[in-house]
């Protein structure tokens, strides 16, 4: 940034994600989400400074070149499903046009099949045939949301990146975007891997083998969905606070606001936040077996002190 200042968007992410697995990406607004999805993608700004590493299917991300990224990494390895498909059509022309469009960019289809393959681009990502040749503000949310994930599937990129793809969904097509999603990485002919990020708690339930939690640019827990979501629960303080503000569960917000990402204390960034903190917590915890924690919470009778107290006053919206 202008005078020598530095946001820090994304400073610590470490995650592997295997063919046919789910992992979903989740956290406040603001955490590095999608500037984490722009670096794997080479669409950080240009005045954005990367380090370490990151490989889809043998191609160092990181540090390729935008002539590798643009022949080997965009649509081939890396498919996008985009946060707001309606805009990530081009408005202008048909969705058949679009299709066509990416299959001969991005296959070695024969001119004459081109057609034919559009039609089966659209099938797989359940497109209804007799909209093709609609423009993207002639369809539904929906429709355009299927539109948007034929056209990250057809490069047959083993990993799909999904930046909030349920956004503006009503609930139920929330479930059946999800479903359909999981049924792209379930398809064992193509062995997919789907990152999702999400703002939406119930779909990453639905969808996600794995969580991974992120605050303030770091990722601080990656744990299996199944505990996540169920018994015992998330281990870090942070991550059990996103569940309890659900309001389906205790509807009660973490107290207080993320630090700036251009000015983070020495220590554990949740912190301030944090009805667990204790003086360790000035230094910041490493990373270690899925979990960035100095004092994470484990199952109540474990808890050193036994349960811990009730809090004594809800803390209001
Ligand atoms: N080009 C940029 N210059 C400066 N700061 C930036 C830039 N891009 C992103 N940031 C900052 O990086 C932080 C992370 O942004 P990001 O868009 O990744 O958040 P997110 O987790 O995806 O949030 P949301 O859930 O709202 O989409 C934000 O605080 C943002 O202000
Ligand atoms: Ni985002």
């Amino acid at each position: 940034m202008r005078g020598g200042h530095h946001v820090a968007a994304v400073s610590s992410a470490s995650f592997d994600l295997a063919a046919g697995e789910c992992l979903a990406l989740i956290g406040e607004s603001g955490c590095g989400k999608s500037v984490l999805a722009s670096a794997l993608l080479g669409l950080l700004p240009g005045n954005a400074q990367t380090s370490g590493a990151a490989t889809v299917d043998g191609i160092e991300l990181l540090g390729a070149d935008e002539r590798t990224l643009a022949r080997t990494v965009r649509g081939r390895r890396i498919g996008l499903v985009p946060q707001s498909p309606a805009a990530h059509l081009t408005p202008v022309r048909t969705v058949r046009a679009q299709l066509e469009e990416t299959v001969r960019a991005l296959t070695a289809t024969p001119r004459r099949s081109i057609r034919e393959a559009a039609v089966a681009a659209a099938e797989r990502a359940a497109f209804p045939a007799g909209h093709l040749d609609r423009h993207p503000h002639e369809l539904s949310g929906g429709l355009a949301q299927r539109a948007a994930t034929a056209l990250a599937l057809i490069g047959d990129a083993p990993l799909l990146l999904a930046d909030e793809p349920t956004t503006g969904l009503d609930r139920d097509l929330v479930d059946r975007t999800a479903d359909e999603l999981r049924r792209h990485i379930d398809d064992s002919t193509t062995g997919r891997a789907l990152l999702m990020i999400t703002h939406d708690l119930a779909a990453a339930q639905r969808i996600a083998d794995r969580v991974a939690v992120m605050y303030a640019g770091r990722i601080v827990e990656i744990t299996d969905a199944t505990a996540f979501f169920g018994d015992p629960g998330p281990r870090h303080p942070y991550a059990r606070g996103l569940l309890a503000a659900l309001p389906e569960r205790d509807f009660t917000p973490i107290p207080g606001m993320p630090p700036e990402l251009g000015d983070l204390p020495d220590g554990c960034a949740f912190a301030a936040r944090c009805d667990r903190a204790a003086a360790r917590c000035g230094t910041r915890p490493d990373f270690t077996a899925g979990l960035a924690c100095h004092h994470p919470v484990t199952s109540p009778e474990q808890e050193p002190d036994g349960p811990p107290p009730a809090r004594q006053e809800p803390h209001r919206v």
